[in-house]
């Protein structure tokens, strides 16, 4: 899906070689973490983190977590604060992964980190696998999605109602839109920043989980260059899913509406937005 668009800067002169934009450390990027009663697990995935990549940035995204997840953040980030990698932000109240999400990239793009990451908290995403999808950005791609479901992609001890519910909605979410990408419910992918700035967080329309097909479809719509990269997900051994019924009524729904709309452009119905 090769788009000859660089998500930094506008569109690549064609032959243009892509100019590395995150260190081998991962200096440039910022992984923005979404939070909600993961305190046992936050302090884990730091740590993962600044050993696989001491020059990444981390910002926790915290929605008032009643478990104190948000002041474990905090400690952690006063440790951490002569190197001044880690970041928190305080939301009032649980409002959902979606709009968690942008409240970090928001964050993100304030700065002038030229790559943001979306990974869980809870150890399912590994940052020892993040820089796979440094090297595809590094690589030209404008979006690079950690996938389970291309070959080499691995599931450990996910539970099989999960992986059923996680295919089903990729197999729905492929028919209803046509965009060719295995895993678009993915949650560990890296963003050049470019991508954000040009779709405009203001559009996203989705509060929940349906945040990562909104966000991935509207990446694909723009034109962009979209690559899966095989990652390993691994159930959390901490905590609970915040997976829910609401989340996957939204999803259903707003899917159904963006494939109606897109077919719609195609005939000449509607103005493609
Ligand atoms: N701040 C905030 N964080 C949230 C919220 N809901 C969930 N989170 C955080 O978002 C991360 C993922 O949530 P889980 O509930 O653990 O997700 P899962 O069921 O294991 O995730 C599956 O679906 C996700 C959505 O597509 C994927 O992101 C993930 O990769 C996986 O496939 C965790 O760090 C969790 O604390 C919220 O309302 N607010």
């Amino acid at each position: 899906m090769a788009s000859g668009i660089d998500a930094t800067t506008g569109p690549r002169p064609s032959g243009d070689s892509p100019t590395p934009v995150v260190g081998n450390d991962g200096t440039g990027a910022l992984v923005v973490v979404p939070t909600f009663n993961e305190r046992d697990n936050l302090p884990v995935i730091v740590e993962r983190l600044q050993k696989a990549l001491p020059g990444a940035h981390l910002l926790v995204v915290d929605d008032s977590s009643p478990d104190g997840t948000g002041e474990v953040a905090d400690e952690l980030a006063r440790a951490d604060a002569e190197a001044g990698r880690l970041h928190v932000l305080h939301r009032k109240e649980k409002d959902g992964l979606g709009k968690a999400y942008l409240a970090g990239f928001a964050w993100g793009l304030a700065r002038d980190y030229p790559v943001i990451v979306e990974m869980d908290a809870d150890g399912s995403h590994a940052p020892e696998q993040l820089h796979r999808l440094f090297e595809a950005i590094n690589a030209g791609a404008d979006l690079a999605i950690g996938s389970r479901y291309v070959p080499g992609g691995e599931l450990v001890n996910w539970p099989k109602h999960r992986e059923f519910l996680s295919r089903g909605a990729n197999t729905y979410a492929r028919l209803a839109l046509g965009a060719k990408i295995n895993d678009i419910t993915a949650g560990f992918r890296a963003y050049r920043r470019g991508v954000l700035e040009k779709i405009g967080l203001d559009s996203v329309e989705s509060a929940g989980y349906c945040f990562q097909i909104d966000l991935a479809w509207r990446t694909v719509r723009a034109g962009f260059d979209v690559r899966e990269v095989p990652i390993t997900f691994t159930e959390r051994e901490i905590g609970v899913s915040k997976m829910s019924g609401g989340v996957m009524s939204e999803a259903f729904t707003m899917v159904a509406r963006w494939g109606i709309q897109s077919r719609l452009e195609r005939l000449g119905v509607l103005r493609n937005k």
